[in-house]
């Protein structure tokens, strides 16, 4: 190492401002040095100190694992070294499901493990809900039930020794969620807000919390939107997992199972293999990723 260069680990991200936490858990205020951007939540990295309670971010250690999303301009760290994507929904407000095969897919396409938790099982509408997200269960992604207001221990098992990020879809809960999980984290993400924020409006921010000594959690903003422009539609249909024995069977080898014929994952959705609704949230993914070189390139 470096001389004067500690390791750390970034336990908040807002904007360009950083908290990281050191061996000894000690928090520095951080930002990064020069215009580098692109440090995460959850990132390793090597602080120089300025300061008892600052320091400057030199370094990014090699991340085992990078969540993002993107929109058409660029894309956007939502964690690092995450091993497992948590998605949040509740059946009142009603979820877009296209948020929830977005999730997936962006954790699969980081070789993540996803689990969806559908929240708010105390209201009657849970059971429409849990019909909707069967055909997820179907695929092997876990579905847990429960009520963030009563009863979070349902989660503790998927939850330990993993490092989670919630992602879902504003109102959902997950900050009930969080706080029910991990007691007190609102009133330390509050004074993080205040110390890095500055009373500036800041759009991305996360939050790492420990919740024992070898599983961490962190929390994200909700969200609205989850672009994948990122993603190739090759990539985005290795990450349908169902696909994936299909692929490579088509008549076409470049095909991207839009309207080819001899569509080998077409005519598996046609036959009833695969759904539809896993079909159509493909290929809106891909349109919208044809689309955008279209315009970048035109
Ligand atoms: N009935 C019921 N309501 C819940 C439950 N969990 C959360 N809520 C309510 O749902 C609303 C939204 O909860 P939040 O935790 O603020 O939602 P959020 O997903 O963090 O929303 P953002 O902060 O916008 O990301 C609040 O009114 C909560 O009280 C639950 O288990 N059951
Ligand atoms: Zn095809």
């Amino acid at each position: 190492m470096a001389q004067g260069l500690l390791p750390g680990r970034v336990v908040a991200a807002h904007g360009k401002r950083y908290q990281v936490e050191l061996a000894d858990g000690r928090i520095l205020g951080c930002v990064t040095r020069g215009k580098k951007t692109g440090v995460a939540c959850g990132d390793r990295v090597q602080v120089r100190p300025t300061g008892s309670a600052q320091g400057v971010i030199e370094s990014v250690g090699p991340r085992e694992s990078l969540l993002y999303r993107s929109d058409p301009y660029r894309q956007k760290v939502l964690a690092a070294n995450v091993t497992q994507v948590i998605v949040v929904v509740a059946a009142v407000p009603s979820f877009y499901e296209e948020l929830v095969n977005r999730a997936l897919v962006a954790a699969e396409a980081a070789h993540l493990r996803s689990v969806i938790v559908l929240n708010k099982a105390d209201l009657s509408e849970t059971a429409q809900a849990q019909a909707r997200l069967a055909l997820y269960h179907q695929l092997g992604y876990p579905l847990v039930k429960l009520s963030a207001t009563r009863d979070v221990s349902p989660l503790h098992p998927h939850l330990a020794r993993q490092v989670s990020v919630l992602v879902g879809q504003s109102g959902m809960g997950k900050s009930t969620l969080v706080n029910a999980l991990v007691p007190g984290a609102h009133a330390a993400t509050r004074e993080i807000s205040q110390a890095l924020d500055s009373g500036r409006h800041t759009t991305t921010h996360a939050t790492l919390y420990h919740l024992d000594g070898e599983s961490d959690l962190i929390d994200s903003p909700g969200l609205q939107e989850f672009g994948l422009y990122h993603l190739s539609p090759e990539e985005v249909a290795q990450a349908f997992v169902e696909f994936r024995p299909y692929l490579g069977r088509c008549r076409f080898h470049n095909c991207r199972h839009l309207v080819e014929p001899g569509c080998a994952i077409l005519e598996a959705a046609e036959n009833g293999t695969l759904s539809p609704r896993r079909l159509t949230a493909y290929q809106a993914i891909v349109r919208e990723h044809l689309d955008w070189q279209a315009r970048r390139y035109a």
